[in-house]
């Protein structure tokens, strides 16, 4: 960075500066401004001593702002500075360093004002502390807009991990992160909760049978009838390879039971595919329910519900066991 003249000595004009811009004292700020360096800054320099409050206005060519990395909030957004903009004004008002890394675009000559006179500069015009008002605001509300974006963006990546790719219904992640919150609600209102653990049927000899592309379709035929067979306040979650997880709030051993036959039976139809010439492979499945009990923890709840369903497969497939029998009244 080399210092080639001065702003009164330059052929720039207050006019061509952004911040002074609509001035109606424009001869008492050049004279404020005469001394002021100008210098040259070349293509990919970094501007030296960017770490002083003093703010930089582009007369030529273009500067990269990369947001700051030392207070947490960098995240490859580089601005750019363009001739007639600046850089530098929140750490003047602030009388902070300057924290961002600042570098030319390509070859460029920059007006350097030191803190000292921007406070002059704005204690003399009524323009530029109106346009540095105008400047900061814009800055907030762009500031604003991109945390509103990554917030929205943070939120979908968030939902997209918690969704399996393949069925499209929740996946383990989802599980871990909600049964135990459903749980203590169920507990604390003293409503019941059924969980239905699902495992298709020779599921291994499907794949070998018919490919493991045919078995994928299964998978996907599996769940399509489960998501297309529950409430809208029930939850269908893939709890691994072909081991699906049913969640049902507030309802009885009674009406579980009676979710997890319609299951069963809808698996039996399902078509995994609808090209008529494939010959139809079906699926079967066997369903354990288990029911929530008073004190009982999520683990617990599943460990009962996959008993259940190994007794299913015991008993020889394509059915439901539910845990217990179900105790008078219900
Ligand atoms: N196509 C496909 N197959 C999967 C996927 N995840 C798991 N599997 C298969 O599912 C099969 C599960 O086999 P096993 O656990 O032996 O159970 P099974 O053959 O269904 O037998 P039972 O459960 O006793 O009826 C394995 O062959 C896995 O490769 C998947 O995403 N796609």
């Amino acid at each position: 960075m080399k210092q080639i003249c001065t702003f009164g000595t330059s052929n720039y004009r207050i006019s061509d500066l952004q911040l002074l811009r609509d001035s109606d004292d424009e001869a008492a700020i050049a004279k404020l401004l005469a001394d002021c360096p100008v210098v040259q800054v070349a293509s990919g320099e970094v501007v030296a001593d960017a770490s002083r409050a003093r703010l930089y206005i582009v007369l030529r060519g273009a500067l990269a702002v990369a947001a700051d990395t030392r207070t947490g909030m960098a995240d490859g957004t580089v601005s750019k500075v363009l001739p007639g903009e600046s850089v530098g004004e929140q750490s003047v008002l602030d009388e902070e360093t300057n924290l961002s890394s600042i570098s030319a675009l390509e070859d460029s000559e920059l007006l350097v004002i030191e803190a000292e006179l921007v406070w002059k500069l704005i204690d003399e015009s009524n323009a530029l502390a109106r346009n540095l008002l105008r400047l900061l605001s814009f800055r907030i509300r762009a500031a604003n807009a991109q945390l509103r974006r990554r917030q929205k963006l943070g939120e979908f990546y968030r939902q997209l991990s918690m969704i399996d790719g393949l069925t499209g219904l929740y996946n383990r992640a989802w599980l871990n992160d909600l049964l135990p919150t459903m749980i203590a609600t169920a507990h604390g209102a003293g409503t019941p909760l059924a969980l239905i653990m699902i495992d298709l049927d020779h599921f291994k000899k499907f794949n070998d049978q018919h490919g493991h592309l045919a078995g994928d379709e299964a998978l996907r035929a599996a769940a399509h009838v489960l998501s297309g067979a529950l409430r809208p306040t029930d939850f269908a979650v893939r709890y691994g390879g072909e081991e699906m997880m049913v969640l049902l709030p507030d309802t009885n051993s009674k009406v579980a039971l009676l979710v997890a036959e319609r299951l069963c039976e809808r698996m039996q139809n399902a078509v995994v595919f609808s090209d008529m010439r494939v010959a139809l492979p079906h699926i079967t499945a066997s369903l354990g329910v288990a029911n929530l009990r008073p004190g009982q923890d999520d683990e617990a709840l599943i460990a009962v519900a996959d008993a259940a369903l190994y007794r299913a497969k015991d008993q020889g497939r394509n059915r439901v066991v539910t845990e217990l029998a179900l105790p008078a009244g219900e």
